[in-house]
């Protein structure tokens, strides 16, 4: 028998091998020449710690809470599309684990269980992310099913007028997904002739590429849901987000699946918390496979993380207790990586417990 995975990066490697090629390769893929999805990990890796010690760390708290949500780690599911390509179990699997380890699940707008389905399956507290289509109707529907689920905010993702171009999807022909949570309210049938990736296909059908700054606080209105945006890299999108009343802000590069070149979130997320000001709490998502790369995110100002892949080869590989296994082994690694520093904790982790290539450069001056 195999030996078990012992890091995240292992259960990429069970995934890949457990999987179809092209369900593995639409999940692990980037956009274009993949220079940012690279960047998405190395850039944590240029992140050095400066641990302290002789700091009594004999018990390590890691709890948190988010948006009043009490949660056992500053590590929350980020939505990812077609859980059933990983796993037959799906959403349901993923959103049982997720109640399991007390995270916080944000549901993909494409998940391929229905959000009906996913609600009724455990107490996990939710979020629900959006895709706004050009029919508008059916946000305003989704929204409200996500409401009166009990879904606790809305998620909206800010950095997809147009699919990104992954030329993996493109070469295998990637299928299009079938989202449950459309039936009944649309069908797309996509041209069989056409080549390329269906997925694309579909979502040039339906996403809407006019959304703007008006259309949050639109958005707002249809609910009485925190929302928050996902796909901010920018000082200037930061301050707009919070003038247009967002309850949180994602500093994202979508796992680097959209615009390839953008920089790595890590590395804008600094100047995004400096922007926001305290004004709203900040996630960060893209590249994180270490507790490290937790404290390094924490230590730069965010107040939690999300991940995306790893959920999924968790997923693939052993469904509802292969997500288990993935976020307990980061909730593990963070506590470690705290006692190490000597931050007993959270509130013990500041920005002089990380070194940053802009600070090794300052240092030089
Ligand atoms: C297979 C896959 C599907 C995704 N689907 C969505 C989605 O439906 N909505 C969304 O906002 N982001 C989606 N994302 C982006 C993730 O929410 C997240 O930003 C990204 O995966 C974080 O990077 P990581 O995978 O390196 O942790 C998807 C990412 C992957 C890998
Ligand atoms: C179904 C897709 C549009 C989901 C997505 O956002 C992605 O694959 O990155």
């Amino acid at each position: 028998m195999e030996s078990p995975p012992l890091n995240l990066r292992e259960f990429e490697e069970l995934a890949r091998r457990a999987l179809p090629k092209m369900f593995f390769d639409y999940i692990r893929g980037g956009a274009e020449d993949e220079f940012t999805l690279r960047q998405n990990t190395e850039a944590f890796q240029r992140i050095s710690l400066i641990p302290r010690v002789l700091v009594d760390v004999s018990s390590v708290n890691i709890s948190t809470s988010f948006l009043g949500y009490d949660l056992s780690a500053p590590i929350m599911v980020a939505p990812t599309g077609q859980h059933k390509f990983a796993h037959p179990g799906g959403e349901v699997s993923t959103a049982r684990a997720a109640a399991k380890c007390k995270t916080i699940m944000v549901l993909s707008f494409s998940s391929s269980c229905k959000i009906e389905e996913v609600a009724s399956s455990c107490n996990a507290i939710r979020f629900f992310q959006l895709y706004v289509y050009k029919r508008r109707e059916i946000a305003v529907k989704l929204v409200n099913r996500a409401e009166s689920l009990g879904f606790k905010a809305i998620v909206v993702t800010v950095d997809t007028p147009r699919l990104g171009r992954r030329e993996a999807d493109i070469r295998n022909k990637m299928i299009p997904p079938k989202i449950s949570n459309l039936e009944g309210l649309l069908s797309i049938d996509v041209d069989s002739q056409k080549g390329g990736s269906y997925l694309e296909q579909f979502a040039s059908e339906t996403f809407d590429p006019s959304l703007s700054w008006k259309d949050i606080v639109w958005l707002k209105s249809i609910t009485k849901l925190p929302v928050l945006v996902k796909g901010i890299l920018s000082t200037e999108d930061a301050r707009k987000a919070i003038e247009a009343g967002v309850s949180g802000i994602i500093v994202s590069n979508h796992g680097a699946r959209q615009l390839d070149y953008v920089s790595p979130s890590i590395s804008v997320l600094e100047e995004v918390v400096k922007a926001v000001g305290g004004a709203v709490p900040v996630l960060v998502d893209g590249g994180i496979r270490r507790g490290t790369d937790v404290f390094k995110a924490l230590a730069l100002g965010a107040n939690a993380v999300m991940v995306g892949r790893p959920i999924l080869y968790g997923l693939a590989v052993e469904g509802e207790q292969g997500v288990i296994k993935v976020i307990e082994m980061l909730k593990n690694e963070l506590e470690l990586t705290m006692a190490l520093a000597g931050c007993p904790t959270l509130k013990d982790i500041t920005r002089k417990h990380v070194q940053t290539p802009a600070d090794r450069l300052r240092s030089l001056m």
